[in-house]
């Protein structure tokens, strides 16, 4: 694969290379292998280096950006992701809506180890991470309650995915600190006291930098395990990779299938939905 080192967003442009579509790949998948006349574009953002390298090619006629959130090699925590960094290199590549893939552990009995689920809402209960691009003197207060999952990715998804695997239309999904994995106790609240459906460690403070420059968010999760609750069934990250790595390529295959069908306009609604977030 050729290496270009983007020094400017624009040098992409004057080759052609335009991606409207970016890919953040979560645990076990760093290289999507799904992109045609792919080329790694090295970006170097205001806050420092992404995950890695970029693979920009083509899927469909389209261009696509495709980011592996861990980097290759998984070597960031999720507490230690670039997530400023992501967001940023994306949105410079001229990406307006972005798919990310990601594994979680399930809270309830019927969203079982294997399946899909594309959720619709979240909580946050990380504790220490950069959370806003908005830090002063311009104040603003993004609003992404209502739907802080694009509607139009998250159909698309569930439709395409329904085609290769059983697919879960909506959950709630818990982000915690990490990187250890619940406890009993804490496993129990997430799902008694918050009602909530799964469980990651690297939504937050992703989708809220993705909203905040004006991208469109839609996420793919693949339910790698019960987390704790299940007596003598305990979530490992052995267990998280192998059944990621397993499932690889229906996601793979559910990414070939959505891709070409956002639209290019669905950008635009999400940059409008963040015009009136700043006082
Ligand atoms: C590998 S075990 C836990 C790890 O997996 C999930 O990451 P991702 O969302 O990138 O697939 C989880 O959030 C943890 O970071
Ligand atoms: N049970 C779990 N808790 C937190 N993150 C996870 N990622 C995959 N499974 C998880």
């Amino acid at each position: 694969m050729k290496l270009v080192k983007a020094t400017s967003p624009d040098e992409l442009r004057s080759m052609g290379i335009t991606p409207r579509i970016g890919v953040i790949g979560g645990s076990g998948l760093y290289d999507p292998g799904i992109l045609g006349d792919a080329v790694e574009v090295q970006m170097h953002t205001p806050y420092g280096f992404p995950s890695d390298n970029l693979i920009v090619g083509r899927l469909a006629g389209s261009w696509v950006a495709f980011l592996p959130r861990h980097g290759r090699g998984h070597k960031y925590p999720p507490h230690k992701i670039p997530y400023k960094a992501n967001a940023w290199a994306l949105r410079a590549v001229g990406v307006s809506s972005v798919i990310a893939v990601s594994a979680v552990g399930s809270l309830r009995q019927d969203y079982a180890p294997g399946d899909f689920v594309v959720p619709d809402q979240f909580v946050d209960m990380t504790k220490a991470r950069e959370y806003t691009f908005f830090d002063g003197p311009r104040v603003c207060h993004p609003q992404i309650g209502v739907e802080p999952f694009n509607e139009e990715i998250r159909r698309l998804l569930v439709e395409a995915a329904a085609k290769y695997n059983k697919v879960h239309d909506g959950g709630c999904y818990v982000c915690i600190e990490g990187p250890r994995f619940s406890t009993k106790a804490e496993s129990r609240i997430w799902r008694d006291v918050y009602a909530c459906d799964i469980i990651g460690m690297t939504l937050v403070p992703e989708i809220n930098l993705i909203r905040e420059m004006g991208m469109c968010y839609g996420l793919l999760a693949l339910v790698t395990d019960y987390d704790i609750w299940v007596p003598h069934q305990p979530v490992t990250a052995d267990a998280v990779e192998r059944m990621s790595a397993e499932k690889l390529d229906l996601a793979k295959k559910v990414l070939v299938d959505v891709i070409p069908r956002i639209p290019d306009s669905l950008g635009e609604k999400c940059s409008r939905e963040m015009a009136n977030a700043c006082i």
